[in-house]
């Protein structure tokens, strides 16, 4: 496939054709989707796919619809009155933005975790048991095991082994990080979402989650939003480049890094604007 079938892909239809060219399945995918802001139009028939069990970074200048884009995977939207979308988001090909689809459902299935690192106001335990309780009830000895393996897939179980019981408002802001994503773990989802999950972190603590990042993927399908170029050149497979409400492009990160197509991409990837 070529840069200009990748192109096609990310302004037409099909944009199955971008994740499907590397043999990766697509997990989720938007369709003609538009979204409004009480009458703003904030996503313009954006045709989008996130791959299976791989890495897609949303980029593009403030204001593009990126964190939108990334809202509407998880119909986090439809609490809130005057807010609309229209046109499809495919989980495993089911429509999730039919009300139909049960919410319980879809965020069992697609975690979210936002910029600012939001622990509950509890212990570092009971941050990850808290949201397992919601969906199973566990004998105290297997709800340890899932806490641990939700912590080491977090990789935060060797910094916090020895204080489960005390509070996780107490933690680094970089380990409260991977204490959200190992709770949005902990429920086993498909899918997991990061609107720009390190820009509230110093330049150590991000390099962890971007490790991390690269090690989840092996399990999860990750689609995360970045105003930070060598952070999506760094930790995805697929990138998105999105500009005023319109997915401009799309592509193998390291072919739309090196060999953009469109001027815009262009623009913004060489800092020209953005
Ligand atoms: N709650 C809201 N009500 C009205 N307009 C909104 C709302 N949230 C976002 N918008 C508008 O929708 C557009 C897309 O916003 P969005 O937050 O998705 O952009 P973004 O690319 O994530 O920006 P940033 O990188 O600055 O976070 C912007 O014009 C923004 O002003």
């Amino acid at each position: 496939m070529t840069d200009a079938h990748f192109a096609v892909a990310a302004s037409a239809a099909p944009a199955a054709a971008a994740a499907s060219a590397t043999g990766a399945r697509p997990k989720m995918a938007a369709r003609n989707l538009d979204f409004y802001y009480n009458g703003f139009h904030a996503l313009k028939s954006v045709n989008f796919e996130i791959a299976e069990k791989r890495v897609t970074a949303l980029i593009g200048p403030s204001g593009c619809g990126k964190s939108t884009l990334l809202r509407v995977f998880n119909r986090i939207y439809s609490i809130y009155p005057k807010l609309e979308a229209k046109g499809e988001v495919l989980l495993d090909g089911d429509n999730i933005l039919d009300p139909r689809f049960p919410l319980n459902r879809l965020r069992s299935k697609v975690g979210m975790v936002f910029q600012k690192p939001v622990p509950f106001p509890m212990s570092i335990y009971d941050n990850i048991a808290y949201g397992i309780r919601h969906y199973e009830k566990l004998p105290k000895s297997a709800m340890d095991v899932r806490v641990e393996q939700a912590l080491t897939q977090g990789a935060l179980w060797g910094e916090v082994k020895d204080k489960l019981k005390q509070s996780a408002l107490g933690l680094s802001g970089g380990q409260q990080q991977r204490l959200c994503i190992a709770r949005a773990i902990a429920l086993r989802p498909e899918v997991i979402l990061l609107d720009e999950p390190t820009s509230a972190l110093d330049p150590i603590a991000t390099g962890k989650i971007e490790q991390l990042i690269s090690e989840l993927k092996n399990d999860f399908t990750i689609a995360i939003v970045t105003h930070n170029m060598q952070q999506a050149a760094r930790c995805s497979d697929y990138t998105a480049f999105m500009y005023l409400g319109e997915l401009v492009e799309f592509g193998e990160t390291e072919t739309l890094f090196t060999k953009p197509t469109k001027t815009q991409t262009e623009d913004y990837i060489t800092g020209r604007f953005g």
